[in-house]
């Protein structure tokens, strides 16, 4: 099976000791990998490491089959991400941000922002300013963005973030979408079970820097009710950090 994420023995400790712990796990191409946890569980953490926003104490994330350490160029070449917020210059428009986005890679011209714009469902704001927009459309702004250079793995940290129910759907939908039409690796963090569950092909249980068990969404579901009672159930048995 082609890999596109594999994380090996990562950990990171700040000063309070606080962080992750030895997390092993692997994506295949074309999943959607649901990183579940509380709040403080070491998510941002993590993702950070994986785009090189942060050095992990020990161990590496090879994406698509590069190392992040040894070959940091490579790994990130066909990467998209948000890690906490995206921030688009309110005062311009979707397009006049996308365009400074561009900036940044060699081939991304205005048929790919037109493109990344479609995808997303916003193309008919593309000449409206963002402080006009609703946070659903910053949102899918935001996976506009990440997905401007033609990615084929996307990390996204807590996409379902301040949505509304439809907003939710839709964000749901796009990913979910753009995984089965392009083969687009997900890897989400996120605290919503619910959203998880339904988005998630795979999940991992991350709690207190720890990951507790990772499984298919289909055999979690073929054991428990739901995502959530899986989720009480692993924490409850291993959760004491
Ligand atoms: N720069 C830092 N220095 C010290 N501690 C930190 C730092 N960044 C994060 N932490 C701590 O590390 C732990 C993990 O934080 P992290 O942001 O990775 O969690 P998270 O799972 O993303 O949480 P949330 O869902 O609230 O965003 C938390 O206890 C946090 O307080």
């Amino acid at each position: 099976m082609d890999k596109a994420i594999v994380i090996e023995n990562l950990s990171k400790k700040y000063k309070n000791n606080r962080g992750i712990q030895d997390i092993n796990l692997e994506i295949d191409r074309g999943e959607i990998f649901g990183f579940l946890g509380p709040n403080g569980a070491g998510k941002t953490t993590t993702m950070k490491i994986m785009v090189g926003l942060m050095k992990a104490d020990k161990g590496d994330v090879r994406i698509n089959g590069y190392s992040i350490s040894k070959d940091y160029e490579q790994a990130m070449k066909n990467v998209g991400c948000i890690i906490e917020n995206v921030t688009p210059f309110p005062y311009l428009t979707a397009y006049e941000n996308m365009k400074l986005w561009g900036r940044f890679y060699d081939d991304v011209d205005d048929t790919r922002i037109d493109k990344s714009l479609e995808i997303t469902g916003i193309i008919k704001y593309k000449n409206e300013k963002i402080k006009n927009y609703s946070l659903g459309m910053k949102q899918r702004l935001g996976i506009a963005i990440a997905i401007l250079s033609n990615p084929n793995v996307v990390i996204l940290d807590e996409p379902f973030n301040g949505l509304d129910v439809e907003g939710m759907v839709k964000m749901r939908e796009l990913i979910i979408r753009l995984s089965k039409q392009y083969k687009t690796t997900f890897f989400i963090s996120s605290h919503l079970v619910h959203d998880i569950e339904l988005t998630c092909d795979k999940v991992g249980i991350l709690y207190h820097g720890k990951l507790l068990n990772i499984d298919s969404t289909q055999n979690i579901l073929k054991n428990y009710s739901s995502l959530e009672n899986y989720y009480l159930s692993e924490v409850d048995l291993n959760g004491d950090a």
